[in-house]
């Protein structure tokens, strides 16, 4: 380990502001800078082509120049480096073997938005005990990116603490702005500066004009405070992000990606001449966070775009090792899910496999 990180995690908080005032910071804790922790989880060059060629296959499909069908799919959270790097080498089998027909992604997701409170994931508190050690936190999310990134695959996030995006960006090939967030400016910014294509999700409303608003906004440049690769304030230019789309998520009044609702976001995406390219989230409100409704929502999908609608490019998947999620607080089982339910692996090869078949007829 690397000497600024070892002294990084013992460091002890620092005492900034004792007021004691409710909802006031009261505590600081160094953390490395995006630059420091890039040079001791270095990307190797071969690496780095490698997801630049992810990035490029992933906007072909979204423009259309490659028919096969783009997959996100994973961990609704990462938790635990043995789970994740056993499921990546499973998805890295089952990626080559459709690869006539689909460009499988992993998620990769280590911050969790929550609706309220609740474990903010890996890079927040790798420990799953409160204990927040950030620092670690990010120093494993960059090795365990790293590592399944050498395994062939190209990585999916979502990017929710704008700051933190600087740590890990450079090994992700796309991103996912969620329904939280789809409306802040703030994430619109980042987006703007980000080097991979980006999928914005509807809200959490089911409304789409917000996902519609922040691709518009995020083509264009902005400057906006935030943090050099140093960690010094800094006033950032950003040249504007030409590859986002949208990922249709459902919302409180039930799912959207039945053929009507997926007819009347083409012609909106159409009319506000964005991208008509087209994610469908399967998990989430679209199945009501039932995970055995996901393959029911993945089918609906291809039917629909082997019946023509040709703007429906991707799907996201929630998938782990074990079907099902479980609590936090006592002791874990290896494999499964600690926020939303997820289809086990066995359903997940089944399903996408299924899939990649129906696909693959069309193909010929
Ligand atoms: O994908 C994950 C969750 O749906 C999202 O983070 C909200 O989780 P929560 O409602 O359990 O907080
Ligand atoms: C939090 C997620 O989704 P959403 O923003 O759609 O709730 C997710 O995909 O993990």
């Amino acid at each position: 380990m690397n000497a600024l990180l070892d002294t990084v995690e013992t460091a002890r908080p620092v005492a900034v502001d004792q007021s004691g005032h409710a909802g006031a910071a009261t505590m600081a804790q160094p953390l490395p800078t995006p630059g420091a922790l890039k040079e001791a989880i270095a990307l190797q060059p071969a690496l780095k082509e490698q997801i630049a060629g992810h990035r490029q296959a992933i906007r072909n499909i979204l423009n259309g120049q490659d028919s096969r069908m783009l997959v996100v799919m994973g961990p609704c959270s990462i938790h635990d480096r043995d789970s994740a790097l056993d499921y990546a080498r499973r998805l890295k089998d089952l990626a080559d073997e459709v690869s006539d027909s689909m460009v499988l992604v992993m998620r990769v997701y280590v911050e969790k938005p929550r609706t309220t409170v609740g474990w903010k994931g890996l890079a927040y508190d790798p420990h799953l005990d409160g204990s927040d050690n950030m620092a670690e936190g990010l120093a494993s999310t960059r090795r365990l990116m790293r590592d399944i990134t050498a395994l062939g695959l190209p990585i999916a996030c979502e990017l929710l603490q704008p700051m933190l995006s600087a740590y890990m960006e450079d090994l992700i090939s796309w991103a996912a702005v969620g329904a939280r967030t789809t409306e802040s400016q703030i994430h619109r910014e980042m987006v703007s500066a980000l080097p991979m294509p980006t999928g914005f999700k509807n809200g959490t409303d089911g409304g789409i004009q917000i996902a519609i608003d922040a691709m518009g906004a995020s083509r264009h440049g902005h400057r906006y405070p935030g943090f050099d690769d140093s960690g010094c304030p800094a006033l950032l230019h950003s040249s504007g992000n030409p590859d986002t789309h949208l990922v249709l998520r459902g919302g409180h009044h039930g799912p959207n990606y039945d053929a009507q609702s997926v007819e009347r976001t083409s012609s909106a995406l159409r009319a506000a001449g964005v991208s008509t390219a087209i994610m469908v989230d399967c998990s989430h409100a679209n199945s009501d966070k039932d995970p055995a409704r996901q393959p029911l929502v993945l089918d609906e999908v291809i039917g629909q775009r082997l019946n023509g609608a040709s703007s429906l490019v991707g799907v996201m998947l929630e998938s782990h090792l074990e079907t099902g999620k479980q609590a936090l607080g006592g002791p874990l089982r290896y494999g499964v899910s600690i926020t939303d339910g997820c289809l086990g692996w066995v359903d997940t090869e089944h399903h996408l496999r299924r899939a990649a078949q129906r696909l693959a007829i069309r193909h010929t």
